[in-house]
């Protein structure tokens, strides 16, 4: 029967397609007492086969789709499948205490994680600790028979139904399958819908129960522009959707007409529009949408798609790439923003209650020097490569400004000693997204060569209100005077100190903040690349000197997020 839900529109496009649900099976179990041990052992083994043998169809068909660097993840699962120390324990425990071979299975591989996540040294066996982790789970499941799904076995069009995806879950979604994904949790500023809309795959985010509401295999459309899904659509709505992902193509055609253009408002100001990337693949996006810079590489995904810490080399590489491939546009690229909901299985971070105020970005680049220094020298050597400003996460204090700065110049000295070409116009900057910052933009923007306003992070930290929680996502409010107040206090702040300001929070993109921002004259926004020409096309049509007094009332007048809201079109729809 056709069931229709309502979710947050998290990533522009239209798509029908059969569902997979992309859920874990419940694989609890009870411990039991076993006479026959060898019976046990047997079924332990039978179990490790059947593991085996479908990573290795898991292995291939990740390096066919998404590359051989990735498909090695399995190669190190495949080894511990075999490795005999740990089989040999669990044949053991099963002979010795015998117990069922689910109960031995769970007791040594927890054993072996807590052994090797207590090495906080040595990352090679913290590694090992994840892969034991996923292995244990695909034995397990096949001593319950209950098959964990394997989105890398997807060869058909389907539409990813998940409680969450997490941004690792994301990133090995083959585009050429997935033609959109429907989560029951999260909202538009959270990383795995950041990634969808650079991956152009259409998501609906947040729609409580898409999960239980729909069946594997079941037909469902889905409209991110909207936020509308419907389960076992009729002809008609079959045939609706399909004309709504027409008229989106055509929009998109006619966008791609401004591909090459500049960004200029209707009174002739130019407003640099920009890019948010997360890898140097995304470069394709950058370059196929005529971005003018890219505005925030957030390379802690470089770091996440790695199973170990990447060499100085490897970010080298990655960063050198990047500036060619801008030839000499800029590229602001963001120290590692780790923590939150971005984590690193190499790098297991203590339990913290509150990990979105925990122990992440710049604060542990200034406790783990070793990593910060590594990356910095990187970037450093990169820098002769192109037009390169590098970014700091998360400073919420001057200090925390100055120790990062202190030792960029420490490495950058180091390099200049030993005869390395380093760029002698690298730009320093930071990201404005913690709100004691932004009140105090006026001492930072003396230290600072740029601000660039996260306002994923700054709205969710002044609204105190989780920007993946949809349950209070209507406090989740880009537009309210409070935020606007921050907002234009950062570019007024950088303007008196005659440096620039961005912003590369998913706002910069939104249609009813753009002619706010304008009128407040930010000199940059930078978006997901898909973003690009919609945002260029609507700068065209406006004048950003008859904005100025829209910003001005916005922050003056206007009381609610829903006030502003009506501010804009009330500006922008007789104009
Ligand atoms: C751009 C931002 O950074 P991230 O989304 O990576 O936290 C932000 O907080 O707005
Ligand atoms: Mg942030």
């Amino acid at each position: 029967m056709t069931k229709n839900l309502k979710g947050i529109a998290a990533s522009d496009g239209v798509a029908t397609a059969k569902a997979y649900l992309l859920v874990q099976p419940d694989l609890s179990f009870s411990k039991s007492t076993i006479e026959d041990t060898d019976k046990e052992v047997a079924r332990l083994h039978s179990a490790l086969d059947q593991s085996t043998a479908e990573l290795k169809v898991i292995r291939a068909k990740a390096a066919e789709s998404l590359g051989e660097e990735e498909a090695e993840v399995f190669d190190a699962h495949m080894t511990m499948l075999a490795d005999p120390e740990y089989i040999g324990a669990i044949e053991q425990q099963i002979q010795n205490d015998k117990v069922n071979a689910e109960t031995a299975l769970k007791a040594v591989s927890d054993n072996f994680i807590s052994m090797f996540e207590a090495m906080t040294d040595n990352t090679y066996m913290q590694e090992r600790a994840a892969d034991i982790r996923d292995v244990s789970t695909r034995v397990l499941s096949h001593l319950l028979n209950r098959p964990l799904p394997n989105p890398a076995l997807i060869d058909s069009e389907v539409i990813i139904i998940a409680h969450d995806l997490t941004p690792s879950d994301t990133a090995q979604l083959n585009k050429k399958y997935v033609k959109a994904f429907v989560t029951d949790i999260g909202g538009r500023t959270a990383h795995s819908a950041i990634m969808a809309r650079s991956l152009e795959i259409p998501a609906v985010v947040g729609t409580d129960t898409v999960t239980t509401d729909v069946q594997n295999g079941q037909l469902i459309t889905v409209n991110g522009l909207t936020g509308d899904v419907t389960i076992d659509p009729s002809e008609d709505q079959v045939k609706a959707s399909e004309q709504a992902a027409t008229a989106f193509a055509a929009q998109k055609a006619e966008w791609a007409q401004l591909k090459t253009a500049k960004t200029i408002t209707a009174d002739g100001v130019h407003f640099e529009v920009g890019a948010n990337i997360g890898t140097p693949k995304d470069m394709d996006g950058v370059i196929a949408n005529g971005a003018e810079a890219v505005g925030l590489y957030r390379t802690e995904f470089l770091y996440m798609d790695s199973s170990e810490l990447p060499t100085e080399d490897d970010q080298f590489k990655a960063y050198k790439e990047v500036l060619e491939k801008m030839d000499g546009k800029p590229v602001v690229v963001r120290t590692m923003d780790i923590g939150g909901d971005k984590k690193l299985p190499y790098l297991p971070l203590p339990h913290e209650d509150n990990p979105f105020l925990g122990y992440r970005a710049i604060r542990i680049s200034l406790d783990r020097q070793d990593i910060f220094r590594t990356q910095l020298r990187a970037l450093l050597r990169a820098s002769a490569f192109g037009n390169l400003r590098i970014m700091f996460p998360m400073i919420g204090t001057v200090n925390e400004f100055k120790a990062a700065k202190k030792v960029f110049l420490e490495e950058k000295d180091k390099l200049v000693k030993d005869g390395v070409k380093v760029s002698d116009s690298i730009q320093t900057g930071m990201m404005m997204e913690v709100p004691a910052a932004a009140v105090l933009a006026d001492q930072f923007a003396k230290v600072a060569d740029f601000f660039s306003i996260g306002t994923n992070d700054l709205i969710q930290y002044t609204m105190a209100a989780d920007r993946g929680n949809d349950r209070v996502s209507y406090l989740y409010q880009p537009y309210n005077p409070s935020i606007l107040r921050l907002v234009k206090h950062i570019i007024d702040s950088a303007h008196k100190e005659g440096k620039w300001a961005g912003m590369c929070g998913e706002a910069a993109g939104d249609p009813i903040m753009v002619p706010i921002l304008m009128g407040m004259g930010l000199d940059e926004f930078s978006m997901s690349a898909t973003s690009v020409l919609r945002v260029r096309s609507q700068m065209k049509g406006l004048s950003a000197s008859y904005l100025k007094t829209l910003a001005e009332r916005a922050v003056t007048e206007s009381v609610t997020n829903e006030d502003n809201i009506a501010l804009v079109k009330e500006f922008t729809e007789s104009k």
